[in-house]
């Protein structure tokens, strides 16, 4: 992955994205899958469908631990055959920070295969000295690092300026993105409300002060809150803790192939609707 393509301004909202969806390998325009058990046969199929659409894909939670060695292997070099970072849960890492075994958990997801770590405190709480070793170990080992802003707890909501000071610190100790939290439910956590919509004022009080929303990946579990944040912010705004089952459906959303954004394929820019040509 090519990490240091030069970033839009956090303003530049791409009013006319498409034609521009960019293709892989690309710095925004990322789709990150949460994995909840997929066999090999699925992941296969997955990446056969949908590989050009997928960028990151995590290994839920805990889910990296139920694996014999040899699927977990399996699972990692199909999805780096791929052009696709695999990392396991945040919340795999925090466990091992309350273990205080997080090197050798780092040092075990390298030696497996895991191309990028993601570095989060939902759960547990993380001072900034030992969250900023984390990115900059990580970053020394080679991973790709995302770091995650945001508590798992409902209805906890950490103050916009805390968020903005974590985000900025995450980029400088050296993470690629950071996440924004929104769990599997994406209802009364993060930037959404109890029924899953976002909460615009904090949108807006974090992109007015950060110099690139590319920065960011939003955790948008549901339709609703991925239209939202394509019509915002266009086709190649950062997504996350999409469904496996659904990465193709989002990617129609990108592209306009889907009634709730079609209104941007009526564009002279866009190229004939052809099925193949
Ligand atoms: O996979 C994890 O560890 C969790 C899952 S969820 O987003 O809380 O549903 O996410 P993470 O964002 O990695 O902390």
């Amino acid at each position: 992955m090519t990490e240091f393509l030069p970033q839009r301004p956090w303003n530049t909202i791409i009013s006319d994205p498409l034609p521009g969806r960019f293709s892989k390998p690309r710095t925004c325009g990322l789709s990150m899958l949460i994995d909840k058990g997929l066999g090999i046969r699925e992941t296969l199929d997955l990446v056969e469908m949908a590989g050009p659409y997928i960028d990151f894909l995590k290994l839920g939670f805990g889910t990296a631990m139920l694996y014999s060695k040899s699927i977990l292997q399996n699972k990692i070099n199909i999805l780096r055959e791929h052009d696709i970072q695999i990392y396991p849960g945040g919340t795999l890492l925090e466990a091992a920070v309350l273990q205080g075994c997080w090197q050798e958990f780092m040092r075990s997801a390298k030696k497996i295969g895991f191309s990028a770590i993601e570095i989060s405190d939902g759960t547990i709480t993380l001072d900034r000295k030992l969250r900023r070793e984390l990115i900059q170990e990580a970053r020394n080992m080679g991973f790709v690092v995302l770091s995650e802003v945001g508590k798992k707890e409902t209805n906890v909501h950490l103050p916009i300026e805390e968020q903005l000071e974590t985000i900025e610190q995450d980029l400088e100790a050296g993470a690629f993105k950071v996440i924004i939290e929104g769990r599997e439910s994406g209802k009364s956590v993060g930037v959404y409300e109890a029924n899953g919509s976002i909460r615009k004022d904090d949108v807006d009080q974090l992109l007015e002060q950060l110099k690139s929303i590319d920065s960011l990946i939003w955790e948008a579990p549901l339709k609703s809150q991925q239209e939202e944040l394509i019509s915002r912010f266009g086709s190649n705004v950062n997504l996350g803790n999409l469904a496996p089952s659904e990465i193709i459906s989002v990617e129609c959303l990108r592209r306009g192939l889907r009634s709730d954004t079609l209104r941007l394929t009526n564009n002279p820019l866009y190229p004939p609707v052809m099925i193949v040509e």
